[in-house]
């Protein structure tokens, strides 16, 4: 296991352990998530814990199942105790990029459906400003050139994401902007005004919304709240 691959592992084991008997969780999406699914599935097992999550992606629901989390869902329960996940970058201000992996629509229906939100991420993802990552921004296949060329007007220049020759689809059947802005100066203020366009579904900008930071790097993991 690499460097960073470790980090990931210490994280996703950190944040398990927020996780209390009884809990329902709200689980994110990406590579960093899957050591936190792994780790919950652990405690499971050994302490015998019981919890229950919701998955923001079909990967996550897959980990879930593999490593013995029980999952529920939104006709059941309409509220989360915790939603833990990943991210993109992070500024100083807990604002956030998210979207790497697609799954941002999903990921922000359980961050506000929980009453933490802790993101997971090793040191690399820690930033001044938000933007070197270009802002993934969830689209509707319809009039997708339309609603691109609305967001270049916010001073970007827009790459519809593509699979194997195809553009990407979402869980939700949408397509992906990726969208450099380099430096995003007003994270609130760009997302206001992404929103307003009406192809945008959900945008990779999370504001306001995380509560606690836990943050791997070759020191060892770092918590940090807001
Ligand atoms: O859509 C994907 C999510 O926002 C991920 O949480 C984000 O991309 C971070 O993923 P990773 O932990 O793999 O870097």
């Amino acid at each position: 296991m690499n460097t960073q691959e470790q980090l990931k592992k210490a994280v996703g084991e950190k944040a398990a352990s927020f996780v209390q008997d009884g809990m329902k969780v709200g689980l994110g999406s990406g590579s960093t998530v899957y050591w936190l699914v792994h780790a919950l599935g652990e405690r499971i097992k050994e302490e015998g814990i019981q919890i229950e999550g919701i998955p923001s992606s079909i990967q996550t629901g897959a980990w879930a199942k593999e490593f013995g989390v029980p999952l529920t869902n939104f006709a059941e329960t309409k509220e989360l105790d915790i939603t833990i996940d990943g991210a993109d970058e992070v500024d100083p201000d807990f604002q956030l990029i998210k979207g790497g992996g697609a799954a941002l629509f999903r990921e922000k229906i359980i961050a506000q459906a929980a009453e933490k939100l802790l993101i997971i991420v090793d040191e690399s993802k820690m930033v001044n400003y938000l933007g070197a990552y270009a802002l993934p921004v969830e689209i509707l296949p319809f009039a997708w050139e339309r609603t691109v060329h609305e967001i270049k007007k916010l001073g970007c220049e827009p790459e519809l994401r593509m699979k194997d020759g195809e553009p990407l689809v979402t869980d939700n059947g949408n397509f992906i902007a990726d969208c450099p802005f380099e430096k995003i100066e007003d994270p609130a203020d760009l997302d206001r005004k992404l929103q307003a366009i009406a192809g945008v579904v959900e945008t990779g900008l999370f504001i306001n919304m995380a509560d606690t930071v836990i943050i791997g790097n070759s020191e060892g993991v770092t918590v940090k709240n807001k």
